[in-house]
């Protein structure tokens, strides 16, 4: 089997007598949008943020590229490839639409920030920029103010800046939020693309997305993945039909 680009080994996490992580073992793999859901408070973000570097679990490992990154940060997990979005907005509201995804592509190259305005006439940068921003759609809003922009527009840009990251692997926390029906799809029919480029890991709570979308599911309740399979094993699992009664039920 291909190796995970991804994958933690027993992670635990606890605040105070709460289990928000116990024991999780997932992978991403390759080429593969790979869901995680659960009922409100079932742990996805804090898992998330293990794997992005935001917290650091009480035991258990994350591993990504073949590599224990349990001990690096958010910054060096970003260098090696690891991008995360949306949780956190990045977004300089006062810059451009472009001068944001320079922004990004500069601090994954590490260079100083000081010759801002030199570096907007760095016109491979530029060009891989606008590159970015016209795969997202956004390239006729280059020289828009990013406070000006719509909240669609905004997740798109910041799906841009991940971009410019030139990352090996997405952690996704709820893309599709806020958006209406249109954004959604847009979303949804960037996000199917994208994962030939790099796999993500997506936590969403919009289900007809993570139908779509997801080649494989896995379900967290009370800190624990109770089950990991494709879309009809989950639709179908016995166990996860039980864990959802109480909202309604897989629709
Ligand atoms: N820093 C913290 N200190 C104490 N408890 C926390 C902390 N962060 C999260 N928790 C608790 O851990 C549990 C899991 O929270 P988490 O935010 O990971 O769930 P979630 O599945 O992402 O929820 P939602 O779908 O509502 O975003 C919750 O009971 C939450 O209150």
């Amino acid at each position: 089997m291909t190796e995970p680009v991804l994958f933690t080994r027993n992670l635990c996490k606890r605040f105070g007598a709460l289990e928000a992580s116990s024991d999780v073992s997932l992978d991403l793999r390759p080429g593969e949008i790979h869901a995680l859901i659960g009922p409100n408070g079932a742990g996805k973000s804090t898992l998330i943020k293990q794997l992005a570097g935001n917290i650091s679990p009480d035991s258990g490992s994350v591993w990504f590229h073949g590599q224990d990154v349990t001990g690096l940060d958010t910054i060096a997990r970003a260098r090696l490839g690891l991008a995360r979005t949306f949780q956190i907005s990045a977004l300089a509201m006062q810059h451009t639409v472009l001068q944001n995804v320079i922004l990004g592509a500069l601090g994954q190259r590490q260079a100083a920030l000081r010759f801002f305005g030199n570096i907007m006439k760095n016109k491979a940068l530029r060009a891989e920029s606008e590159q970015v921003l016209d795969r997202v759609g956004l390239l006729e809003h280059a020289s828009t103010l990013t406070g000006e922009l719509s909240h669609g527009q905004r997740r798109l840009l910041e799906v841009a800046v991940a971009l410019s990251l030139r990352p090996k692997a997405f952690l996704m926390d709820e893309p599709m939020a806020g958006l209406g029906a249109d954004g959604s799809a847009r979303m949804t029919g960037f996000l199917d693309g994208l994962r030939r480029e790099a796999p993500i890991l997506l936590v969403e709570h919009d289900m007809d997305a993570v139908f779509t979308l997801a080649d494989r599911i896995s379900v967290l309740v009370y800190g624990q993945i109770i089950a990991t399979g494709t879309v009809s094993e989950i639709r179908e699992n016995p166990e996860v039909q039980r864990a959802y009664l109480g909202d309604g039920g897989l629709e």
